[in-house]
């Protein structure tokens, strides 16, 4: 067939293409798309269906302040899937209803910033598509809100308009007081059983607060509520002005109705006070106008400069103008630096003083006149004044002859056009120190560093003031980008407290860890919840939980479990930020095999992130991996060594706990035949074998001696720390004289006699207590690990 090309001149071409444009809908194009939703398979579109559908249950429930509670079903019929979700959440209105399920993209949460598990308003209805595009049917719905009547729809998305199409509806009867059913038919298969039965079990995990059962053709799964707690409710917040793009600020400041900037800032933004407000103006303002050099004045020149005012004064009269002139000395000698616009307010002030003495008015254009008389003097000694300023930023190797001459060149980059007051911008400064450094260099032959050029910008940005103008209204600020950009750019370097996180609903460190205990037979646990970060204006907080040992099988790589808002991601694991950074991190330093070097590490372990936010920044629609965010990755991080570092801590003592064990073993088989050979060649008693190993292992002892009715417990700290003990002796007979600080307690014919002593190293300390009667013995102690303790009893 001829290319459009070989049969077309370019404009035919042009025109024939013209003519095959066309705008696409929404729902066409997720059709063609259905991968991006997570549809890509009859596998992963039945395990999507039932994530989108109870993510959704799981939403409106805890939103209603009921607690959870979920039904699902998938049952094999013909040669489709049926797929049914319950819940008991507040039901869909009549009117919503249709568009819930029939629209892509509606939705209540998109536009709030408030942790929850659905963010776009795509999931449901991307359901209801892939089942009418594999199937044919119809997704059947049976909604009820509380005291209403329940009701049953059927309906399909119309994919060229993106509306329902709803071919039943009508009232039905259903025994739930209020919630939603979904029963949708697919083209399905159960080969990702294993990936649904996780993503049910571990929500269950991070969802201790609801009861959600799974029945399918192969079995059932029941999760039970373990607390009645719902998790804490989150509130709407504004954004935060850390993190928020240039795109989003311009819409945020045409949309607002403030006039100023601060009444912007503090209207639009959390964390936003008057003083907040006042900081980032002064950044902008600094950034918007640049600053005004404030020059050391010349406090020996002050004749000078009551001569130059007197001169820039005419026809005042001698005494008025002495007067005047005098004031303005005076005060500029008051200054230790002195920008032009304070020196301008200082004039005024002394005009208006001068008219109150001497009755002789000194209006604007004498003001003038006098500012730039004495501002030619004020700047004059600015060469000395950058020596200063130079010498001390710098390191002092150098040589005076070269800052001098440094400072001559700088000083002369305040001489050009339009530097009346020297008012500049940091970048212009920067170029000046840099030119001003490049020359001197090259004509004396020394080096001038970046970090020195750094260390003087700094020092003379430091020295000079944030200007008095007003900055620009809001109006102005979103006409022009680059003025937007500079309040981008205050606004993300000001100091801001971070964002409230009663917006997000973090598991917290507690129920991480005992979510791990209830799922996992494990030997040790660790967790840990940083505090909120923020991105793109959305605070998050990151939370991580280790399980380590115990039924954990040894082999192969450790599980990693993903959840973002509660939810547990299940595919696309090696696309996700929590993996990118958990094979970053060097795992040897925390005990775990990871060969290589790097990526993921080996053992017996589970690891778990979960990301919260009101916006989780996901790669793509179907919400299976998180984008790689710096500032989130850098939490993961943290959060995850956090954990580690305790893991470490474990894994170290026992592996000293099972040295201790090892040598301990070998001196209980050697001591024995050893102290037998010393009993037979020297003919003495045989020696008391536990007392030498306590001792040679730096054990606690604890021994029992008895005399008639006299019983002694003797404790010997043989170790280099104190040791703090708790022994329970327990008797068959009724303890009398019992030794200071022991509790005793009888029980069914037993006698409890507990003590607590304290027993510095190298001490010892005795227990004691009469018997009247025959009596069986018992000691339990505890306190003090098995290996660094010997009972001979
Ligand atoms: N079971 C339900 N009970 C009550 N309301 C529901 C239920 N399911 C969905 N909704 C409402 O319908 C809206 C659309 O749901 P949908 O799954 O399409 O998007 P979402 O959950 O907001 O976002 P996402 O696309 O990220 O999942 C939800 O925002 C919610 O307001």
């Amino acid at each position: 067939m001829p290319s459009l090309q070989s049969t077309l001149d370019d404009e035919g071409v042009a025109d024939e293409l013209a003519a095959s444009q066309r705008s696409i809908s929404i729902a066409e194009f997720f059709e063609k798309n259905k991968h991006m939703l997570g549809f890509d398979s009859g596998a992963r579109g039945l395990v999507t269906a039932v994530k989108e559908a109870v993510d959704n249950a799981l939403d409106a429930a805890e939103e209603a302040g009921h607690l959870p509670d979920i039904y699902i079903e998938i049952e094999e019929v013909g040669d489709y899937y049926r797929l049914v979700v319950e819940d008991n959440g507040p039901g869909i209105t009549t009117e919503e209803l249709p568009k819930v399920f029939g629209k892509l993209l509606y939705g209540s949460r998109f536009h709030k910033r408030e942790q929850a598990r659905g963010q776009q308003g795509i999931g449901i209805s991307a359901a209801v598509l892939y089942s009418q595009l594999t199937s044919g049917k119809p997704a059947k719905i049976t909604s009820r809100t509380q005291g209403g009547e329940a009701k049953y729809f059927e309906l399909i998305i119309d994919t060229d308009s993106n509306e329902p199409e709803v071919s039943v509806d009508e009232t039905t009867t259903w025994d739930r007081t209020h919630g939603t059913r979904i029963e949708l038919e697919m083209e399905a298969n159960m080969r990702a059983r294993g990936q649904l039965r996780d993503y049910v079990k571990h929500t269950a995990v991070v969802n201790p607060h609801a009861r959600i059962e799974l029945r399918e053709p192969n079995g059932e799964f029941k999760a039970e509520r373990a607390t009645d707690q719902l998790p804490a409710e989150t509130e709407e917040i504004r954004p935060h002005p850390h993190g928020v793009e240039l795109g989003t600020l311009l819409k945020m400041l045409e949309a607002t109705d403030s006039y100023s900037v601060s009444g912007f800032l503090q209207g639009e933004f959390t964390r936003v006070g008057t003083k907040t407000a006042t900081n980032v103006i002064a950044a902008f303002t600094d950034r918007h106008y640049g600053r005004e050099m404030a020059w050391r004045t010349p406090a020996t020149h002050e004749a000078d400069i009551e001569a130059a005012v007197t001169e820039a004064v005419a026809n005042k009269g001698q005494a008025a103008t002495d007067e005047f002139a005098g004031r303005v000395a005076d005060a500029i000698r008051d200054h230790d630096r002195l920008a032009h616009h304070e020196l301008a307010t200082l004039v005024e002030h002394a005009a208006v003083a001068t008219t109150d003495e001497t009755g002789t008015t000194f209006g604007d254009t004498v003001q003038e006149k006098a500012v730039a008389a004495a501002w030619t003097i004020v700047r004059d000694d600015r060469t000395a004044d950058l020596y200063t300023l130079t010498d001390e930023a710098t390191s002092t190797r150098k040589d005076d002859g070269v800052i001098e001459s440094f400072a001559e060149r700088l000083a002369a980059k305040f001489d050009g056009e339009g530097q009346v007051r020297d008012r500049l911008r940091r970048e212009t400064l920067e170029e000046y120190v840099e030119r001003a450094a490049a020359m001197t260099a090259e004509r004396e032959d020394v080096s001038f560093g970046e970090t020195a050029r750094e260390n003087v910008a700094d020092a003379l940005w430091s020295v000079a003031r944030t200007v008095p103008d007003d900055p620009p209204n809001v109006a102005a600020v979103a006409d022009d980008r680059d003025t937007a950009s500079a309040l981008l750019s205050a606004m993300s370097e000001t100091d801001i407290i971070a964002p409230p996180t009663d917006c997000l609903s973090p598991i917290t460190a507690d129920l991480v860890r005992s979510g791990l205990e209830k799922e996992f037979d494990a030997d040790f646990y660790a967790s840990a919840t940083r505090d909120a970060g923020v991105h793109g204006g959305d605070p998050f907080i990151v939370e991580a939980g280790i399980a380590y040992g115990g039924d954990l099988p040894a082999e192969g790589s450790v599980e990693l479990l993903r959840f973002a808002n509660r939810v547990p991601l299940v595919y696309q694991r090696g696309a996700c930020a929590t993996t990118d950074v958990l094979k970053g991190i060097g795992w040897r330093n925390y005990g775990l095999d990871q060969p290589g070097g790097s990526g993921m590490p080996n053992g017996p372990a589970v690891i778990m992130i979960h990301v919260a936010s009101t916006n989780v920044p996901f790669t793509s629609e179907s919400k299976d991996a998180i984008a790689n965010i710096p500032a989130i990755e850098d939490e993961i991080e943290l959060a995850v060594r956090e954990a580690a570092r305790e893991l470490k801590s474990y894994l170290n003592k026992r592996r000293s706990m099972q040295q201790r064990q090892e040598k301990q073993d070998v001196l209980g088989s050697i001591l024995p035949e050893m102290a037998d050979k010393l009993a037979t060649v020297t003919e003495r008693e045989e020696l008391k074998i536990d007392d030498s190993l306590a001792r040679i292992m730096n054990n606690v002892l604890v021994e029992r001696r008895i005399e008639n009715s006299h019983v002694e417990l003797v404790v010997e700290n043989n170790s280099g720390t104190s040791a703090s003990p708790e022994l329970t002796e327990i008797v068959s007979a009724e303890p009398t004289s019992v030794s200071d600080g022991a509790r005793v307690v009888e029980m069914d014919g037993e006698w409890f006699i507990k003590w607590s002593p304290e027993v510095g190293s190298d001490d010892d300390s005795v227990l004691q207590y009469e018997l009247a009667d025959e009596s069986d013995y018992d000691l339990d102690v505890t306190g003090i690990e098995s290996a660094k303790l010997t009972v001979n009893t």
